[in-house]
């Protein structure tokens, strides 16, 4: 089975890109529910991306509706951005209720190898088994690691992507998630294979919770398309980066570019798409 499964990845740029765009296609028609539990700074950018692309977001954290509300979610996306000890049994719950609903969920560890109060969170969250995990070079290096990083800068990552993927492959096989590092080049691995995604604009960096929204974007794409989270993911990413370049073109700035950053994924056509989503096998 899991063979099969990553047999299934695409070798060609051109059915690559095809297939993002039929991803998008799918999240228009079906509007998944996500649910999100995500830090305070994230929330407005994060559900205005994943109702640009046509999903349906909520942002519920409560453990008292959790049991409820999570199994109506077609999706769940837990962030460990503004993380409290009080948030922790939410995120703890609805992972579990997630997946004994056999619905995907993704997980964003914010910082991870920030303080030791979050690496053990983030581990802890990890071991729930998301489908996928998507950080930044910093993060998934922490994971992998399983150590606080001294150089740490919070947020932002010290790292570039490219000095994460031998970790990312090895914390795929180790945790049984699909892992994504973000970057200039995002690149996704199941621990063995690694596709690699080649759009986005630097500027994305000078907006804040650009990484959190892509995870929930992520989290929209693999719930339409949960047997197949590696090339869900890295199409979340491109289209993500795709709609980033077209913004830009509109741009004065981090400020201008979030509106036409939405905006362009809200009006994203085929044409373009197919046009400039770059999608490769590493
Ligand atoms: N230098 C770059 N060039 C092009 N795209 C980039 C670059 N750096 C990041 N990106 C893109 O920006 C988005 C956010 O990735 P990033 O690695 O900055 O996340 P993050 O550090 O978790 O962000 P945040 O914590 O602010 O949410 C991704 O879609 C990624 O592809
Ligand atoms: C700035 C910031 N601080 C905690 S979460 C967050 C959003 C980007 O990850
Ligand atoms: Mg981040």
């Amino acid at each position: 089975m899991e063979e099969e499964k990553t047999n299934t990845i695409k070798e060609n740029p051109i059915e690559l890109a095809q297939q993002a765009w039929t991803h998008l296609e799918l999240v228009r028609k079906k509007s998944p529910l996500i649910q999100c539990i995500t830090n305070f700074v994230s929330m407005d950018l994060m559900a205005n991306t994943l109702l640009s692309a046509g999903a349906s977001p909520a942002m519920i954290h409560s453990v008292d509706e959790i049991p409820e509300f999570t199994p109506k979610a077609l999706g769940v996306c837990i962030n460990a951005g503004t993380l409290t000890p009080d948030w922790l049994p939410g995120m703890k719950l609805a992972a579990q209720v997630a997946n004994q609903s056999k619905k995907p969920w993704v997980l964003d560890p914010v910082a991870a190898g920030g303080s030791s109060f979050r690496l053990k969170a983030c581990l802890e969250l990890l071991a729930l088994r998301p489908s996928v995990v998507r950080g930044n070079g910093s993060e998934i290096l922490a994971l992998f690691k399983g150590s606080v990083d001294s150089n740490s800068k919070g947020v932002d990552s010290v790292y570039g992507s490219s000095d994460a993927v031998e970790a990312a492959k090895s914390l795929a096989q180790q945790s049984g998630s699909i892992v994504a590092v973000s970057g200039a080049v995002d690149f996704i691995t199941d621990g063995d294979k690694v596709v690699c995604v080649h759009n986005g604009v630097p500027m994305l960096q000078k907006i804040t919770a650009s990484g959190c929204s892509v995870t929930a974007l992520i989290s929209a794409f693999v719930a339409v398309d949960p047997s197949h989270p590696v090339e869900a993911t890295a199409s979340a990413l491109a289209i993500f980066g795709v709609s980033s370049e077209i913004g830009m073109d509109m741009a004065r700035g981090p400020a201008s570019l979030r509106t036409h950053l939405i905006d362009s994924l809200y009006g994203l056509d085929e044409a373009t798409a197919l046009a400039r989503v770059r999608i490769s096998r590493f």
